[in-house]
């Protein structure tokens, strides 16, 4: 049987969803993008796409050749789309309306053009992040942050792209998530998976556990319990992973389960987490709990968080519904 394309799944989706026209031309305009940047990822040293830009970005943190690349991509591809009034982006400190040269459309989109960073030199698994938000009052020409600052719970669609031993687009238009493997002789996204479910148990966590002594207790005592294996109070074995890219832990919990916390910790005490809300953890945690997954900062459910700055930070605890379940029952006791 014939693969189903990107184009002929949104075709699908408006006919049988009712999935708006201008969304199925977003997203095609995000995969465009995606295929622009994996095309320098894969070239790598070949395309002089590695190593430091020389700059910081308004988090403080220095940006990489391919963050400030990829982020000039999913702008210019996104652009001229006629879906959009505005971006918000990880690299850029400020949020930015359309160019008046091209037509202003329904969406506002946030993104993380390139996650995991620290994996770019090395040849390991990195991504695009997408989350795509209505625009308060329709299309229009001047947006502010204001506009952006909506919870998680009113992202139209969501996902991303994953740069590895192969190209995935995975994402959500709000029924449930599917993904496309990219075929680079045709230059094509073909449907590979449809209704992806996260298992509710599972025996693999993700954690960076060289922060251990700066976890907050309830953090400190589940990493415990998980490490006691089947002599603990969780009677069995767990597995650890630890890829350095949440887009790669997001993946692989997508494929087979798991949990991956980035919890708040005591090294900047005023920081509520590592992960950005707006456009890491609130995309992700939509395709968590479409695929039947939960997602905490170790209280609240994240998709129901009142964002206050484009650029906040949240503690994430994302996966498996048992553990995920398990740990904020830690953080609840403890409160
Ligand atoms: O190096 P650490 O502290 O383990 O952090 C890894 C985390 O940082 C991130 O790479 C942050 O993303 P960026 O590369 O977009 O800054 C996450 O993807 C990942 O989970
Ligand atoms: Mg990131
Ligand atoms: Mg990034």
């Amino acid at each position: 049987m014939a693969l189903m394309t990107l184009h002929q799944y949104l075709v699908r989706e408006k006919r049988e969803n009712g999935v708006p026209e201008e969304l199925a031309e977003l997203i095609l305009s995000v995969a465009d993008a995606c295929k622009k940047i994996r095309s320098k990822v894969t070239e790598g040293a070949l395309a002089g796409v590695l190593g430091m830009a020389g700059t910081e970005n308004v988090q403080g943190e220095d940006q990489k050749k391919l963050d400030v690349i990829s982020n000039e991509i999913m702008c210019g591809a996104n652009a001229p789309s006629g879906t959009l009034s505005g971006f918000a982006s990880e690299e850029m400190t400020e949020v930015m309306g359309v160019l008046s040269e091209y037509p202003v459309g329904p969406y506002l989109i946030l993104f993380d053009p390139l996650d995991g960073s620290s994996n770019i030199d090395i040849n390991a698994p990195i991504g695009t992040i997408f989350s795509v938000l209505p625009c308060p009052g329709g299309a229009k020409r001047s947006v502010t942050e204001k506009d952006f600052l909506q919870p998680g719970v009113n992202q139209v669609a969501a996902g991303y792209a994953m740069y590895s031993t192969q190209t995935q687009l995975v994402f959500t238009l709000g029924h449930g998530v599917s993904a496309f493997t990219f075929d680079p002789a045709v230059g094509e996204f073909y449907l590979t998976r449809e209704h992806i479910t996260v298992s509710p148990s599972t025996a693999e966590f993700a954690i960076n556990c060289s922060n251990m002594r700066h976890w907050q207790k309830p953090v400190q005592q589940y990493v415990k319990e998980l490490l006691a294996g089947e002599t603990g109070p969780r009677g069995k074995n767990y597995n650890m992973r630890w890829v350095a890219a949440m887009i790669a832990e997001a993946h692989r919990i997508l494929s087979r389960g798991g949990i991956f916390i980035y919890p708040k910790d005591d090294r900047i005490p005023s920081r509520p987490g590592k992960l950005r809300l707006m456009y890491e953890a609130n995309p992700m945690s939509l395709l968590m709990e479409q695929a039947g997954g939960r997602a905490t900062n170790g209280l609240q459910r994240i998709l129901e968080i009142q964002p206050e700055k484009v650029h906040q930070r949240v503690a994430v605890f994302m996966g498996s519904s048992e553990e995920v379940d398990y740990v904020t029952g830690l953080h609840r006791r403890q409160d």
